[in-house]
């Protein structure tokens, strides 16, 4: 069983147009609309491809409700905790050769009290897991530590503990000892304070993250596929794809690589093997079994450290 939780949910809405003009009026030539935010998009994918995953979400007001409603549609085992704020709806805009644009909305400020019945969702929820993943931006009310009491609340039971956040939210987790974090490379690059040109600079970035506390690293690069960084070695390991939309691409490949145990090359592949699938796929759709195709993935037995990646 997977536990996944998601402080600012969201409901995404995908608006798919001809060509994004600043200031002009767009006809939408499509719309979807999926449960959101990074720790339920990791649910989605787990649960679609035959895992347990459990979701914790703060949920408030219609769009709260809907934001429930849309995840018993996916079979979702939903631990919602009630607040006052309504949940925040996010809008991506996607033109045809796949740029996305993406307007996410602050989220519902979460009080004391709220703040408190999350955690003690955690702890309630929290026995017969074997990951935590814990991800996504920190909603207003929430100090900038949160994550990082969560991992130190989850370290003493059995469950390993995934980070997936940015800024200083992402910081202050590393000191609590995650087991793993999955920044992309604008996250990564921004929590060493320096850019990240290579293959080789993202590595040395993710062992800085290792030194400053988490067991692991798992970097997601775009088209550039994945670097993972533990104690056990380094691996890169990347699969093409024809891009529709990159939304929620890194929680699939998360997914993806914990379902196949969250550590060693093997895990890494799968990761990237899902991460592929998903920006096929329109809005952020999580890819099933059929969308999965692990022979194409390459999984590079050394890392280029002279390649560059794209930011
Ligand atoms: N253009 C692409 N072609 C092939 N694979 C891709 C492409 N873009 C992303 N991926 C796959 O998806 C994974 C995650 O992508 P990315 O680094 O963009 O994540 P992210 O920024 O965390 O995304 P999000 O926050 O929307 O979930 C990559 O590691 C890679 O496996
Ligand atoms: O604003 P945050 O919490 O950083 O990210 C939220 C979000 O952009 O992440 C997911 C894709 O990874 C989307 O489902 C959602 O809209």
């Amino acid at each position: 069983m997977f536990l996944t939780v998601t402080a600012n949910p969201s409901v995404d809405r995908t608006v798919e147009v001809e060509r994004l003009t600043r200031g002009s009026l767009h006809r939408a030539s499509d719309v979807l609309v999926h449960p959101g935010g990074k720790g339920i998009n990791v649910a989605r994918a787990l649960v679609r491809n035959g895992f347990k995953a459990r979701a914790v979400v703060p949920a408030g007001g219609a769009e709260g409700d809907q934001l429930i409603a849309l995840l018993t549609e996916y079979s979702i085992d939903v631990v919602r905790v009630p607040v006052l704020g309504p949940v925040r709806s996010n809008i991506t805009v996607v033109e045809p050769d796949a740029t996305v644009t993406k307007l996410n909305e602050k989220g519902a400020h979460l009080g004391g009290p709220e703040i408190e019945a999350l955690c003690e969702a955690i702890r309630t929820h929290v026995a017969d897991v074997t990951w935590v993943v814990i991800a996504g931006s920190l909603p207003p009310g929430v100090h900038d530590g949160f994550y990082a009491d969560l991992v130190a609340q989850i370290r003493p039971t059995n469950a390993r503990i995934a980070v997936d956040t940015s800024g200083p939210a992402l910081i202050a987790a590393l000191k609590a000892g995650p087991s793993l974090v999955k920044p992309n490379v604008d996250e990564l690059s921004e929590a060493v304070g320096r850019p990240l040109g290579t293959l080789g600079d993202a590595v040395d970035a993710a062992q800085e993250l290792r030194q400053r506390g988490a067991g692991a690293v798992l970097a997601s690069l775009g088209a550039d596929g994945a670097v993972l960084v533990s104690a056990d070695g380094v691996w890169h390991a990347e699969a093409k794809a024809e891009p529709k939309s990159t939304v929620g691409a890194g929680d699939a490949m998360l997914a993806g690589f914990l379902s196949a145990g969250g550590a060693g090359p093997a895990a890494l592949a799968a990761g990237v093997a899902w991460g592929a699938a998903s920006v096929s796929l329109p809005g952020s759709t999580m890819p099933g079994p059929e969308d999965v195709s692990a022979h194409r993935v390459v999984l590079h037995p050394d890392i280029d450290r002279t390649r560059r990646v794209q930011s």
